[in-house]
């Protein structure tokens, strides 16, 4: 008789700067089932957050156990595994013990700014650069291992003597998922570091020594979709192949199936990641974006240019946590809507400073245009439109770097459920926005990975015919209408600079 052939699946641990999740996918790319927790946010003080990395590992692996108990699934349902993460937050952890020696310094945290501007005081921009693709930001992870290293005592004698690790969040779980048998990262997030060099395709030992960071210290780098590792039995009672990492946004980039140059996604969540495919060979932008590599698959590495926007869906959380006028994220749409027009109020939520493409480290949130008629709708309206209108700038510096006209943006994100928003960003864009049928393109993104370095999907062809529209958005605003507000926008913003300059001049005052 012959064997029934059994279905299998393939889990996608999706640990975001907010939640840990657990998506499993059938063959078909349909969802199975999904399991989230959300974790804690740490802010020790102002500027400054973290992560408890036990939890971080905690609640990732809670959840995939629970998505695989809900899809009434065993380990050896799994095919394999494939990981996304939140990129930039470093762990450092004792190799002995598999203990962090200090939480998790977040992507958001501004603690390493300071030392940032006299890197760039000291003239090493250009050769940063040069060989990361990255602006030399308080973002990126070299700053913050070098942090670690400074303020954590012993932590510089341990590091040397190769008795510490350091990793990104993907690096983490990898070491957890193994029961610290390897030590790896992907490719996409050793090229957020900033002390990995884009080109060479390796650590780049000038960074190292700049930054001071022992080279024992890091991980292997391994391609985005290959066999990593496999599990420790005692996880899954069985091992499964970890077979494809890749930074939360690479991960949708691909999910979304921007495979070809010129193609590009918007993912807006927490933050809001701009990613466009720019293929084999790098571009370094002219216009205060980063490059940084979009995959390796075969041995083969494509790059993309980024625009980072940090706050994003955390402008809609800071409604409803900070001033308490929304109870729920979706509940900012409805109150928005009450509100026809902005009425001349512009939000900059440069909370965490300004990102791409203005990175002004010393920027922060200013609420500008407002009257006596001013409501809470007029503050949701701009919080929301301050989302599209940061995406349209992005938008134009990745046109002008790539020297093409974006005809259509792929988003996803938790925000993208919000109809009003789409609308806006089309019509302040004058490009299609579509939003697929899964938003859940990160997961997908990091499954796909996995899933063809294994064979459970045969080649890049058959996941692309996964993909599918839900909504289409079309530009509907009148062009005059569209430049005075975005007019408006870049007069908020050139506020907010101001501001930000006057501040600093008067703490070089005072500390002087
Ligand atoms: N309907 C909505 N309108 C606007 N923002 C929303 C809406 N629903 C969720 N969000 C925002 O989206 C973010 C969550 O999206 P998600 O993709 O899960 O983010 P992350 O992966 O960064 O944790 C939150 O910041 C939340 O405030
Ligand atoms: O966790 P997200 O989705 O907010 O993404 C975080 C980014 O990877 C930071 O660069």
């Amino acid at each position: 008789m012959k064997e029934k052939e059994i279905t299998r699946y393939v889990l996608a641990l999706d640990q975001g700067t907010t939640s840990s999740r657990a998506i499993i996918f059938d063959k078909a790319g349909a969802i199975v089932s999904v399991a989230q927790k959300e974790f804690r946010q740490i802010f020790p003080s102002p500027g400054r957050v973290e992560h408890d990395a036990s939890e971080i590992w905690s609640s990732q692996l809670g959840v995939a156990a629970e998505a695989v108990a809900k899809a009434g699934l065993r380990g050896t349902d799994i095919a394999a595994i494939g990981i996304t993460n939140q990129r930039e937050t470093t762990i450092v952890w004792d190799r002995h013990t598999g203990k962090p020696v200090h939480n998790a310094i977040v992507w958001q945290d501004r603690r390493t700014a300071a030392y940032c501007d006299e890197l760039k005081a000291a003239g090493h921009g250009q050769m940063i650069r040069e060989k990361t693709g990255l602006v030399i930001d308080a973002y990126f992870s070299a700053t913050k291992v070098k942090w670690i290293l400074d303020n954590v005592a012993g932590a510089r004698e341990k590091a040397a003597r190769g008795l510490l690790a350091f990793g990104t969040v993907d690096a983490w779980l990898v070491w957890n998922l193994t029961d610290g048998k390897t030590h790896a990262t992907d490719i996409t997030n050793a090229s957020r570091t900033m002390l990995f060099n884009i080109h060479t395709q390796s650590w780049d030992e000038e960074l190292l020594s700049l930054f001071d960071i022992p080279a024992a210290m890091l991980p292997e780098v391994k391609q985005s979709s290959e066999l990593i590792a496999e599990t420790t039995p005692s996880i899954f009672s069985v091992t499964i192949p970890i077979a494809g990492i890749a930074g939360d946004q690479h991960a949708a980039l691909f999910g979304q199936m921007c495979t070809s140059p010129g193609m590009v996604k918007n993912t807006y969540g927490t933050g809001c990641f701009m990613l466009m495919n720019i293929g084999e060979h790098p571009i370094i932008s002219q216009n205060n974006l980063v490059t940084t590599i979009a995959w390796k698959i075969n041995g083969k590495v494509e790059y993309a240019l980024e625009g980072s926007i940090f706050i994003a869906g955390a402008v809609v959380q800071w409604l409803r946590d900070g001033l308490g006028i929304i109870r729920s994220s979706a509940e900012v749409e409805s109150l928005a809507a009450k509100a026809p027009h902005n009425d001349g109020v512009y939000l900059v939520p440069a909370f965490a400073g300004l990102g791409a493409p203005h990175w002004d480290q010393h920027a922060r949130g200013t609420l500008v245009g407002m009257t006596r008629g001013t409501t809470s709708a007029h503050i949701a309206r701009a919080a929301l439109e301050s989302i599209a209108y940061q995406t349209m700038e992005v938008l134009r510096a990745m046109e002008a770097d790539a020297g093409i006209s974006i005809k259509e943006l792929r988003v996803d994100g938790g925000a993208t459920n919000n109809n009003l928003l789409m609308q806006f960003q089309a019509d302040i864009l004058g490009t299609q926005v579509i939003r697929p049928k899964i938003t859940e393109t990160t997961a997908m993104g990091a499954a796909y990975l996995a899933g063809l370095a294994t064979g459970f999907w045969k080649d890049q062809e058959e996941i692309a015919r996964q993909w599918q529209v839900d909504h289409l958005f079309t530009p509907a605003g009148k062009e005059e209408q569209v430049h005075k507000w975005i007019r408006g926008w870049s007069h908020a913003v050139k506020a907010v600079k101001a501001w930000a300059k006057l501040s600093a001049q008067e703490d070089a005052v005072v500390s002087q």
